[in-house]
This record gives C-alpha cells, sequence and structure tokens, in this order.
C-alpha cells in the first residue's frame, strides 16, 4: 500500500497528466491511482526502492533533476517502476519546496523559470480568500483574516493585564491599522509585527474565534457553504508548509488546526440540513 506522500505525489502526477479528469472525486481518484500502481509496479513501493538500490546503480540526476538509473540487465517491469518512482519522487519534492541553487524556493509546479498561478478549487477555505465577514454589531471585514486579527487587539485583556477586559490604546490603534489593511496579507503582517499587544489571553481563545469567524463566513456566503459541503467526507488540510499550527506544517504532521474546523462546520451545516453529521 502507499503511504499518504506517496498517494499524494502520484496523484499530482496523475492530475496533471489528465487535467480532464480534474473534477474527479479526490477518494475516486486516489483509488484510480493505487490500483493504477499496483498493477504497474512489482511489489509495493518499499520492495521496490530495495530492488533498485540492489539491482540498479544510480548514476546522475536527470535535466529536471529525476533520477538516472543504470538499468542494464533490468527487466521492463523494473525499468517502468524505476521510471515512475523516480518522477513520483521528484514531483514529492516539489510539493514541499525545492530550494534551487540560485536560491530561488520552488513549490509545486513552479520552476526557477516559471511560476505557476491560479486559485485552486478549494480556495475559499482559505482565510486570504476574498469574502467579507459581518460581525455582529461591528460591521463587515474584508476578509476572515482582517477580522481575526482585529479581534486580537480589538477586544479583551490586553498588553498583559490579563485583570483589563479593555484593550489598550496602543493595541486599539493596532486593531484599526488590521481592519483598515489593503489585503489580508497586510492585516497579517501587521499582526505579526504588533504581537506584543494582542490580548494577553490570546493563545487561550483564538481557537474559538475562529471557529466562529469560519462559521459566519460560511453562513453569510452561499458560494462557501457550497463548496465546504462538496468537499463530502474528504479531510480537510491547510496546506501550508510554513504553519504547523493551522496548517499541516512542512512535515505534513501539524495540528491543521484550520482544516480541523472547517470539518466542524461542514458537519454543523450537514445536521442543520438533516443530512449526517459526521466530522
Ligand atoms: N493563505 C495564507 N498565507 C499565509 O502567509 C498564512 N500565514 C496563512 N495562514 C493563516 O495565517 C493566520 C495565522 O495567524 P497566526 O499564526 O495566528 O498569527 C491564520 O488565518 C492562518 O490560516 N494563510
Amino acid at each position: 500500500m502507499l503511504d499518504a506522500k506517496a498517494l499524494e505525489a502520484a496523484y499530482q502526477v496523475i492530475s496533471s497528466a489528465h487535467p480532464d479528469q480534474s473534477d474527479m472525486p479526490r477518494s475516486v481518484a486516489e483509488d484510480a491511482i493505487t490500483a493504477y500502481l499496483s498493477a504497474l509496479l512489482p511489489a509495493d513501493v518499499a520492495e521496490l526502492v530495495e530492488r533498485l538500490q540492489a539491482g540498479c546503480q544510480r548514476t546522475g540526476e536527470g535535466d529536471n533533476g529525476e533520477e538516472l538509473y543504470d538499468v542494464e540487465g533490468a527487466s521492463d517491469d523494473m525499468w517502468e517502476a524505476a521510471t515512475t518512482l523516480s518522477a513520483l519522487s521528484a514531483r514529492l519534492e516539489r510539493a514541499e519546496g525545492v530550494m534551487e541553487p540560485n536560491g530561488i524556493e520552488c513549490h509545486g509546479l513552479d520552476t526557477p523559470e516559471r511560476v505557476c498561478f491560479y486559485e485552486q478549487d478549494f480556495y475559499v477555505l482559505s482565510n486570504f480568500s476574498s469574502f467579507e465577514v459581518e460581525w455582529a454589531s461591528r460591521g463587515h471585514f474584508k476578509t476572515s483574516e482582517h477580522l481575526y486579527h482585529w479581534l486580537r487587539f480589538a477586544t479583551g485583556a490586553a498588553n498583559g493585564k490579563l485583570g483589563g477586559a479593555q484593550p489598550t490604546e496602543a493595541a486599539l490603534m493596532v486593531a484599526k491599522a488590521v481592519r483598515e489593511a489593503r489585503s489580508a496579507h497586510d492585516a497579517f503582517k501587521i499582526a505579526q509585527e504588533n504581537k506584543t499587544l494582542q490580548r494577553a489571553d490570546w493563545n487561550d481563545v483564538k481557537v474559538e474565534k475562529m471557529r466562529m469567524i469560519i462559521r459566519a463566513k460560511a453562513e453569510q456566503h452561499e458560494y462557501v457553504r457550497r463548496k465546504l459541503l462538496a468537499t463530502g467526507d474528504r479531510e480537510l488540510v491547510e496546506n501550508s508548509w510554513r504553519d504547523d499550527f493551522w496548517g499541516w506544517g512542512s512535515n505534513r504532521d501539524g495540528k491543521n488546526m484550520l482544516g480541523k474546523l472547517w470539518m466542524e462546520v461542514r458537519a454543523e451545516l450537514r445536521a442543520a440540513s438533516g443530512g449526517p453529521a459526521n466530522v
């Protein structure tokens, strides 16, 4: 059986080779990939690697960073397996981020010469996506990211004074700058630069605040609700290689708190519409 990383790599290779299949549900694609690779490979991946190490000498690296083997004497199935495996591992490295010799970090399909951009299908689940959120009597915020960071400075006990329920003047000024920030990225940056002024209990309350924010975002936007429900029972992951609290981080073993909260909200929406509520 393929592990999650190999499966992810296989998924990327095959979906880029077959863009016409991009609407295929992930679980169906994964089953197809597993079946495809089991048919192609003579053994499971671990055994294959062993055979490659024993039977083929690695002779260097191709133009695109793929591993090259001296496969003289290797059987056809081994040759095919080696090619597939090296394509998969090259793709996997790129998904995780490759530091090129010239210092350019490349992710996914990016190369030092090309940057690929376009919103991914479920971009609505990112706090940086452009969906306004209304917050009770406090009015509209440009994105959920603006609101999240605004709450950090505009409410509760601030500046290390746990007893004081009111934010300081300085914290309120940061909150104003966050709110007026012209992009989610700017709001995020202002918050990072002023962390010392955030409410003292922020780490204790931030997950609950985020839960309420994304719930409001889903309630207020039919498109967000539709996309969220369209994920079915699939696991939701904030694919951030730099944040292992809200996302799954660089080793893909982080807390993925944002993904977990979205799965909770999805279950709530399903339960409200009378469907099964599995998280
Ligand atoms: N899309 C996106 N781009 C980034 O650069 C990000 N850091 C994130 N992550 C979001 O950042 C917020 C985390 O803030 P704190 O670490 O709590 O200060 C949170 O909204 C993440 O989802 N996303």
